[in-house]
């Protein structure tokens, strides 16, 4: 860390959340409010005009998957760095968005499909078991005001599962249904079926299950509450003035990737 950075620390870090009162931003205001090492200094919602972010050192993103880009750019361009949890980065938004960075050297952005650090542990071992079985598919289940299927998270999970595949030279998953005409098998990710459940009384959760012969190997995270996320934002707040550019995923602030 150079010494103005670490002379910038010593004071709290003025966060803006955007999407504050929903589920998510009105948890992360909770949260902010409460650290010893950050100080809540705006909140904005949908029809609030974003300004100058109340002189926010950093902005923590959580609204609508259509909102998302234009109030990620509207930070960078004012040099203001972000950590963006809402989902729908698609390859595409993400390279516009490197374009806009690219412009302001220096300011960060964290694109986290999921803040719990369990979740980022599934992902992680779903990585390094995908090599090993013939068979996979990831299940995802939450809350039925979810607006987009599948998750953030399962869909980043089947992209890294099927991108360690493609490495090992595994195959398509092997699969002889030829008549599904209103799509019970589920959609696929980079060629990994997913399907996606919603249901009262349900937060966020997530299977993924690997079949070999002869054997079933599941890896399941659940979040009970969203205070299982603030950790990882609260992490990622402190640390993506130290990560210029852009990154996609909490696990590389974690040294885990
Ligand atoms: N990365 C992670 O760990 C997590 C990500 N999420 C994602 O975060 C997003 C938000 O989830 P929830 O809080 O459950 O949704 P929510 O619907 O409760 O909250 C969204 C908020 O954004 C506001 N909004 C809509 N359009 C806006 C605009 N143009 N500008 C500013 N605010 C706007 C809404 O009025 C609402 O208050 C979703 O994409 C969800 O998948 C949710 C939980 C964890
Ligand atoms: O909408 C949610 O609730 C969640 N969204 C994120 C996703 O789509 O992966 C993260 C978590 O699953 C909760």
């Amino acid at each position: 860390m150079c010494p103005l950075t670490r002379l910038a620390r010593v004071s709290a870090i003025k966060v803006s959340v955007i999407g504050a009162d929903g589920r998510m931003g009105s948890e992360v205001c909770r949260a902010v409010e409460a650290a010893a090492d950050t100080e809540l200094v705006g909140r904005f919602d949908h029809g609030d005009d974003l300004g100058d972010l109340a002189g926010a050192d950093v902005v923590v993103e959580f609204s609508v998957p259509d909102a998302s880009a234009a109030n990620v750019a509207h930070c960078v361009e004012r040099g203001v760095h972000v950590v963006v949890g809402t989902t729908g980065w698609s390859e595409d938004k993400l390279a516009t968005l490197r374009d806009q960075v690219g412009a302001r050297p220096g300011v960060g952005v964290l694109i986290a499909p999921n803040f719990a650090i369990g979740a980022i542990l599934m992902m992680s071992f779903a990585q390094q078991a995908a090599r090993f079985y013939e068979s996979v598919e990831v299940v995802e289940l939450h809350h039925p005001d979810k607006v987009d299927a599948p998750s953030g998270t399962a869909a980043r999970t089947a992209s890294l599962i099927g991108a360690a595949r493609r490495e090992a030279g595994l195959g398509d998953v092997p699969d002889a249904t030829t008549h599904d005409p209103d799509g019970a098998r589920g959609a696929r990710v980079d060629g990994i079926p997913v399907h996606a459940l919603r249901l009262r009384g349900l937060v966020a959760h997530q299977e993924v299950l690997f079949g070999g012969t002869g054997e079933l190997l599941t890896i399941r995270h659940d979040s009970f509450d969203r205070v299982s996320f603030m950790p990882g934002v609260l992490e990622g707040v402190r640390k993506v003035a130290d990560h210029p550019g852009v990154t996609v995923g909490l696990e590389h602030y974690l040294g885990l990737a």
